[in-house]
């Protein structure tokens, strides 16, 4: 199975290397516009082969689609990510073209692919890819509740003084500072609800530090992060190219679920060879309703300065 990333920056090398790693896919071919750094990335990433064991074939190229014909999945990074101070959503006018692009030219080599969309602002950048490609909407992946879900984990974790892998919890809504919805209603350690072990107080500041999770690392950084976003696409492609049927949080887009059209936005997903397989339309509390449709108005309202660019 073939995977083509689309950028060979921080997130791109890191979906390349995790990949890679896992042995999730025998061949990996990384792509980007910066002379010789895809090719860098990818001899670099290659070399680790002996010491950790995995035997996928990585390769990078400067440009050439051609390269990356006849992928199973392509998953698209390229553009730039946010400094400390800013959203996501500041990201669109540069990204929107970068994203246009690098779709229309994946397909013409890899006309079957399915598409994960990871640059920013993702739920905006999913809904581009999907109108201006035309592809039915099972094939069009925006990756974002993965990571949040993880980092709602993480943070869980943390309040609970337990292993995250032992914490169950999902993030939905819109990919942003203000936008994401932690489900701490449902979250549970080992099928005990959370709330058994941790005040309203504390969970309350859980879900506030897991909806700026990634602007904590920003700050932290000076760029936004890449470990976790790389093994969050890892994960997800490895359950379409294994149709491993995993449920994720993923964006994508409704048709009447959760009382919305016309919109990418994130809710759980039965992610298989298919891509998108089955979207579950979960009975939300009145606050989490409530708070899914002010969420789905903001992303809305950044879908709509794509107007000129979908003209
Ligand atoms: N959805 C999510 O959960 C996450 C999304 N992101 C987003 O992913 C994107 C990439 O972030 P980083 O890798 O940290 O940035 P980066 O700056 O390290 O890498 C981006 C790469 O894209 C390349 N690029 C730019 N235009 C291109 C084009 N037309 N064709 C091919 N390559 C092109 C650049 O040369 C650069 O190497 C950002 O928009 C960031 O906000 C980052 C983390 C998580
Ligand atoms: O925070 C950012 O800008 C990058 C991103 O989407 C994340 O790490 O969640």
């Amino acid at each position: 199975m073939k995977v083509t990333i689309v950028g060979a920056g921080n997130v791109g090398a890191s979906c390349a290397d995790s990949i890679s790693y896992r042995g999730i896919a025998s061949e990996v071919v990384l792509l980007d516009i910066r002379e010789g750094f895809a090719e860098g990335k990818a001899m670099d990433i290659s070399q680790c082969a002996t010491n950790t064991g995995f035997n996928t074939k990585v390769s990078g190229v400067t440009s050439d689609y051609s390269k990356t014909a006849n992928s199973d999945v392509v998953v698209i990074t390229s553009g730039i990510p946010r400094k400390p101070g800013m959203t996501r959503e500041e990201l669109i006018g540069i990204n929107a073209g970068i994203v246009k692009t690098v779709a229309d030219n994946v397909l013409t080599h890899s006309p079957n692919a399915i598409i994960v969309v990871v640059s920013n602002p993702m739920d905006t950048m999913t809904y581009l890819t999907l109108k201006a490609t035309g592809l039915p909407k099972n094939r069009i992946i925006g990756m974002g509740g993965a990571l949040d879900s993880s980092r709602f984990r993480y943070y869980l974790s943390k309040a609970l003084d337990k292993p995250s892998n032992d914490v169950s919890a999902m993030v939905i809504g819109g990919h942003g500072d203000t936008t994401m919805i932690p489900l701490t209603r449902l979250a549970s350690y080992n099928g005990i609800p959370v709330s058994e072990f941790l005040s309203g107080e504390e969970l309350a500041k859980v879900a506030a530090d897991t909806m700026v999770g990634g602007a904590t690392l920003t700050g932290l950084l000076g760029t936004s992060a890449w470990y976790a976003p790389g093994a969050s696409v890892a994960y997800l492609v490895d359950s379409i190219l294994n149709d491993q049927k995993k449920m994720i949080a993923c964006s994508v887009m409704l048709e009447g679920e959760y009382g919305q059209s016309d919109i990418c936005i994130g809710v759980p997903c039965i992610i298989g060879k298919n891509g998108i397989e089955e979207i579950l339309d979960i009975k939300l509390s009145d606050a989490e309703k409530a708070a899914f449709a002010k969420s789905a108005d903001a992303v809305r309202n950044m879908n709509a300065d794509l107007k000129s660019i979908l003209a």
